[in-house]
């Protein structure tokens, strides 16, 4: 698993650290690790002189960029060609002293005229921004040193200009977070640079975790001495966390002890969703399937689920909601008949997975304080339920919760006292923020996986583990993980179906529980 601390949080572990070391100490650890990683990074094609740009910015993100230039002169034996690019006018001053002394060539390319420069004061450097634009197109790497976990999301004109001029064989990598973006990964999308790999110092950030982290690329966190006594404020799980969740069935257990599904989905127009419903939790190894439908659906899970059980009974968890119509018209004796199945489920103290339609019968949090809930809407579901039940969030759409995706699904969360699974290309569990828990997210799954029917597969996978007796939290993020790898396995590289990423799961959990004994 990954965990990922506030910048508050590593703001205060980083003052701690630096009571306890000499001045400056911290800064030099990070450059050192940051020269270190840029060292191994440079090509091995000794026929040319490599050639280091770092774009460096006005705080101590800067500081870094200009220390780990000045130590890879001392690091790397060979000859190298070292370019600062200056973003501003008011760089780091020791670790510009400190680049000056180990010969990095310094270009200010903030321009005449820029950032209150009077027009008629002489450039430091002409030709800085064109030295630099040349500079950056042959570099063989470039170091993003502009903005650090003090930045705001958005980047400076110049910056941008500059990073135009990247070239695109260049290795970038981008110091503690890529510049532009939220640190805290609250804010998705906007300006900011895509890097190659991300050097982060003392642990990982939001920003690395979260529905940013694509902008980071390959994540290595630099060890620069810091003491986290505080819980994480984001995690992800990866694929060698599955075997210490996924409920394995020991000697003892038997179908009831595994956990009975129960699956309220679909009716006499959507009889898709239940199928894939229910076969996702028969291949996820529930101990039993319970379908609860009229029989249009009933016939066809019948037909092609024969392990599945039918109608009313006792169950873990129930899954309500994928393909349920959850406003049937007045004549509609089974559409009507499916909604009170699907009430009675959500009145119940069991916990539920509401999807779909069933986000349509909630007016707010389940009747059972404490009942365990697991909502999972994509991101236009959440806005619709949001702007049905918030005052606050009337306007609110679907690209409004894609700008902000953890600012909406921590509301829902909250509003609704359960966990929320928001699902897209990155998949968000966020428990109510009262709990305290970090939020999780998984981005495992190829795009071909974003499609119909998909999500139906992902409540079955889901309501399976809180059958088992997972958290929603656990069970959200797992099934999303598997979920992932599962739609990957079935045909890596290429489209997939949904009935064959419900039917990839066997082998997926058995390749990822397989892991553990490699591993261990
Ligand atoms: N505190 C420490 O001892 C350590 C800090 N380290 C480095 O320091 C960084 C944090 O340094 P700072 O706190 O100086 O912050 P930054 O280096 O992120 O710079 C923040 C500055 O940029 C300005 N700014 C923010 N967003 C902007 C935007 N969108 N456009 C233009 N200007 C913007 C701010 O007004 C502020 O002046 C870390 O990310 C890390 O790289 C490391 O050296 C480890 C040790
Ligand atoms: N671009 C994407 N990359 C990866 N996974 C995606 C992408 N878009 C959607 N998904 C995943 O596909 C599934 C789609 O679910 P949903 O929107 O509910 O579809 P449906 O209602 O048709 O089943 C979710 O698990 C979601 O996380
Ligand atoms: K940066």
């Amino acid at each position: 698993m990954i965990h990922a601390w506030s910048v508050d949080d590593v703001r205060a572990a980083e003052e701690r650290a630096m009571a306890q070391l000499p001045d400056g100490e911290l800064m030099q650890r990070a450059a050192t690790g940051l020269a270190q990683v840029v060292a191994a990074r440079l090509p091995d094609d000794t026929s040319t002189q490599p050639l280091v740009v770092a774009l460096v910015g006005g705080g101590n993100n800067g500081g870094d960029a200009l220390w780990a230039l000045a130590h890879l002169a001392d690091l790397v034996g060979e000859p190298l060609d070292l370019v600062a690019v200056l973003t501003t006018e008011t760089p780091h001053e020791e670790g510009l002293r400190a680049a000056r002394r180990a010969k990095v060539e310094i270009l200010d390319a903030t321009g005449q005229g820029s950032r209150g420069r009077r027009k008629a004061e002489p450039q430091a450097e002409p030709k800085g921004r064109a030295k630099a634009v040349e500079a950056l197109g042959v570099a063989d790497v470039v170091l993003d040193g502009v903005l650090g976990i003090g930045g705001r999301p958005g980047l400076p004109d110049l910056v941008t200009e500059l990073l135009d001029a990247v070239g695109d064989d260049a290795h970038v990598i981008a110091v503690d977070v890529p510049s532009g973006t939220d640190p805290m990964g609250e804010l998705v999308g906007g300006t900011g640079v895509f890097a190659d790999e991300t050097v982060t110092f003392g642990c990982a950030k939001p920003v690395h975790v979260l529905g940013t982290a694509g902008r980071c690329g390959m994540l290595t966190v630099v060890d620069i001495g810091l003491d986290l006594d505080t819980l994480p404020a984001a995690e992800r799980l990866d694929h060698d966390d599955v075997a210490a969740l996924w409920p394995t069935p020991g000697p003892e257990d038997d179908k009831y002890s595994r956990g009975v599904v129960g699956v309220v989905a679909g009716g006499e127009v959507y009889t898709g969703a239940p199928l894939l419903s229910v076969t996702a939790a028969v291949c996820a190894g529930a101990g039993m399937v319970r379908y609860v439908g009229p029989p249009g659906p009933t016939q066809l899970v019948r037909a092609e689920v024969p392990e599945a059980v039918h109608g009313p009974g006792r169950v873990q968890a129930w899954v309500v909601g994928p393909g349920l119509d959850a406003h049937p018209h007045s004549w509609d004796q089974l559409g009507l008949a499916q909604v009170e199945a699907a009430r009675r489920a959500l009145d119940s103290e069991l916990p539920c997975l509401v999807d779909a339609g069933g986000l349509d019968l909630l007016d707010g949090p389940r009747t059972q304080a404490g009942a365990r809930t697991l909502l999972t809407p994509h991101a236009g579901e959440l806005a619709r339920l949001l702007a049905r039940l918030d005052p606050d969030a009337s306007e609110l759409d679907r690209a409004g919760v894609v700008a902000e995706p953890l600012r909406w699904a921590r509301r829902a969360a909250e509003l609704l006292r359960a966990t929320v699974l928001l699902k897209g290309s990155t998949t968000y569990v966020v428990a109510p923020p009262a709990s305290g828990l970090a939020v999780r997210a998984q981005a495992d799954a190829p795009a071909w996986a974003g499609t119909a029917g998909s999500g139906d597969v992902l409540a079955g996978l889901a309501g399976t583990l809180l059958a088992a007796g997972l958290d929603p939290v656990d069970a959200g993020s797992l099934a999303a993980l598997v979920h992932g790898v599962a739609a990957h396995d079935a045909n890596p590289g290429g489209p997939v179906r949904a009935l064959e990423i419900a039917q990839q799961v066997p082998a997926t959990v058995a390749r990822l529980l397989a892991r553990a004994s490699e591993v261990g």
